[in-house]
């Protein structure tokens, strides 16, 4: 059944190399707009995360919001540092986080990215989660996208940041959760205004 959105959906986030990514990934499969606001963050599990940056979203908007939260996470230390890999990155950087799983063998870690798609502010938002196994290595390559240098998926002997920014978008944790909603749009056959 043909739902009508009033709006094209809206990309909200505060980080131009996330809206970037997202175009290269969606193309025009999916109208969006974007705003760059950054959102208060909750604490805790990755999806109520990403679904209360969606509710806080919409309310801005007024409209059908789309938003990411990314989390970068260990298993030696069992999921850490997480959605609190950003404030990590800024405190302690790609040396401080190689130094950190010194005091382990395992340096295997999965990056993930949560997407919400919220319809309206009163409206459930929907999680969509994508996620790429890797590992943590000495930083190699350009350093102007966040912990891209020090992962590098399994499977290849590049970083992200080494990597082609089209071979990162078709393996990548982003690519992955935007698939599940490029495929929730298609089923729900929702519709456009434009
Ligand atoms: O593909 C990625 N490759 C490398 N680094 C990445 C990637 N994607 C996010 N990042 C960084 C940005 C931030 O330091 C943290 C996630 O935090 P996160 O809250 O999701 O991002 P953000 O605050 O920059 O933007 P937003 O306004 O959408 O919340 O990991
Ligand atoms: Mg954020």
């Amino acid at each position: 059944m043909a739902k009508n959105l009033f709006r094209p959906v809206t990309f909200v986030t505060g980080n131009a190399k996330k809206l970037e990514e997202v175009k290269a990934i969606l193309g025009d499969s999916i109208p969006f707009q974007s705003i760059k606001l950054d959102l208060p963050e909750l604490q805790g599990e990755p999806e109520d995360i990403s679904r209360e940056k969606a509710r806080l979203a919409s309310i801005k908007v007024k409209g059908p919001v789309l938003v990411e939260d990314t989390c970068l996470c260990f298993n030696a230390l069992k999921g850490l540092p997480g959605p609190y890999i950003k404030w990590f990155l800024q405190k302690i950087g790609h040396e401080g986080l190689n130094n950190i799983l010194n005091a382990y063998e395992d340096k295997s870690a999965y990056a993930m990215c949560v997407f919400s798609l919220a319809l309206g502010p009163d409206a459930e938002p929907l999680t969509f989660v994508g996620k790429t196994q890797g590992k943590i290595v000495k930083s190699r390559g350009p350093v102007d996208f966040g912990w891209d240098a020090i992962f590098e998926p399994d499977g290849y002997n590049q970083t992200y940041a080494e990597m082609p920014k089209d071979e990162k978008n078709m393996i990548s944790h982003r690519s992955k959760s935007l698939a599940l909603v490029k495929s929730h749009f298609a089923d729900a056959g929702y519709t456009f205004q434009t």
